[in-house]
């Protein structure tokens, strides 16, 4: 279950939607729950639980469903189901309410990353007090951190995954580097991007993602299919991450590595996590364009070894993490002698 809008696009839905085709080749059942009105190409079943309400958080926005109506519905629709894994379980909304009302065994996946104040750790210690037992799982250091903050137990540490493409081949021609991300939203540092492409004109700058500015140097595509962002991604030299703050997985990064392509990115420890081999990405203080600049020329100089950045991303394939997964399914569904499923509870 994802608790934001499936009609714009976003790293938790990428997980949970290439997750549960993961699962479909493993011959498991899965169904997709999420708001979103739109057209979803999935291939997954999905059940859309209409409109979301885009409310301004950490640096983004988060497009959550917040009718009871909604929460209902999603009740009623996770009857019946082995285990219901909820993401992002104390968002208002339906995430809450899918979670602390789970009718079913449960896992949740945290995934967001950020310093609460004050009343909003007490209003997320509040809620998780509130939850049910379950099994509890963070996809990075940054994740577990905040779950460890507001007193919601110790998750297991289960990383975001991708659909690992065949190994890629050799660029030729005009270098491209691009960017991938959600444009409007101050935490994903668009505007550098587009002051970066004003100072290299040796390349292309090339932005995927809804939104847009209308910058000169930039050719804005706007939102793609996956399989089209995909090929943008197999053409391009490097990716630029030029993101401020608050990010818990470099979801960006691993899947443009997976596409043979090199990295400059923001110093962010959840970047960091995902990868940090000096052939393949290249790190600049946050904020700092002439820095950025730099490395980017470096790569564009000096282009990596497709293969090399390809093999940092096999880590984070569906088959090396979602048996980790099926693992928490399996232990949210065993019995265990005081009466819950789970290995982690609300302290
Ligand atoms: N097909 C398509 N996909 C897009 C487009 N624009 C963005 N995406 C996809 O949307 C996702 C955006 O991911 P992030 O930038 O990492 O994240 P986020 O939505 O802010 O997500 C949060 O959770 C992620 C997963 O745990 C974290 O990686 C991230 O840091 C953050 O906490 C990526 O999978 C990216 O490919 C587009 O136009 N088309």
């Amino acid at each position: 279950m994802v608790p934001y809008s499936l009609d714009v696009p976003g790293g938790v839905a990428t997980h949970v939607l290439g997750l549960a085709r993961w699962l479909q080749g493993r011959g498991h059942e899965p169904w997709v729950f999420a708001p979103g009105v739109g057209r979803v190409d999935a291939a997954v079943p999905v059940t859309l639980l209409g409109a979301a309400v885009a409310l301004p958080f950490n640096g983004s926005v988060a497009r959550l469903a917040l009718r009871p109506s909604q929460s209902r519905a999603l009740l009623a629709g996770l009857t019946g189901f082995d285990v219901a894994h909820v993401h992002e379980p104390l968002t208002p909304g339906v995430g809450f309410a899918a979670a602390s009302r789970c009718p079913v065994p449960l896992v949740v996946t945290h995934h967001a990353a950020f310093t609460p104040r004050t009343p909003v750790t007490q209003l997320l210690r509040r809620r998780a007090l509130r939850l049910p037992n379950r099994v509890s799982l963070a996809v990075s250091p940054s994740a577990a951190a905040l779950v460890n903050t507001i007193g919601a137990g110790e998750p297991r540490i289960v990383p975001n995954a991708i659909e690992l493409p065949t190994p890629p081949e050799a660029r030729t021609g005009r270098p491209r580097v691009v960017f991938v991300g959600r444009l409007t939203e101050r935490r994903k540092g668009y505007e550098a991007f587009v002051e970066a492409a004003g100072l290299v004109p040796e390349a292309d700058f090339i932005a995927v993602g809804p939104g847009g500015s209308g910058a000169p140097k930039v050719t804005e595509l706007g939102r793609l299919t996956d399989e089209a962002l995909g090929e943008v991604l197999a053409g391009a030299a490097v990716l630029v991450a030029p993101n401020l703050f608050g990010e818990s997985f470099g979801m960006v990064l691993v899947e443009a590595l997976a596409r043979g392509v090199a990295v400059v990115a923001s110093d962010l420890p959840a970047f960091r996590a995902v990868a940090s081999d000096a052939d393949v990405v290249g790190f600049f203080p946050v904020g700092d364009v002439s820095a950025a600049v730099a490395r980017i020329r470096e790569r564009l100089a000096q282009p990596c070894d497709p293969f090399a950045a390809w093999r940092l991303a096999r880590r984070f394939s569906w088959d090396v993490v979602g048996p980790h997964i099926e693992d928490a399914y399996q232990r949210a569904t065993l019995p265990v002698p005081d009466g819950g499923p789970a290995d982690t509870k609300p302290r």
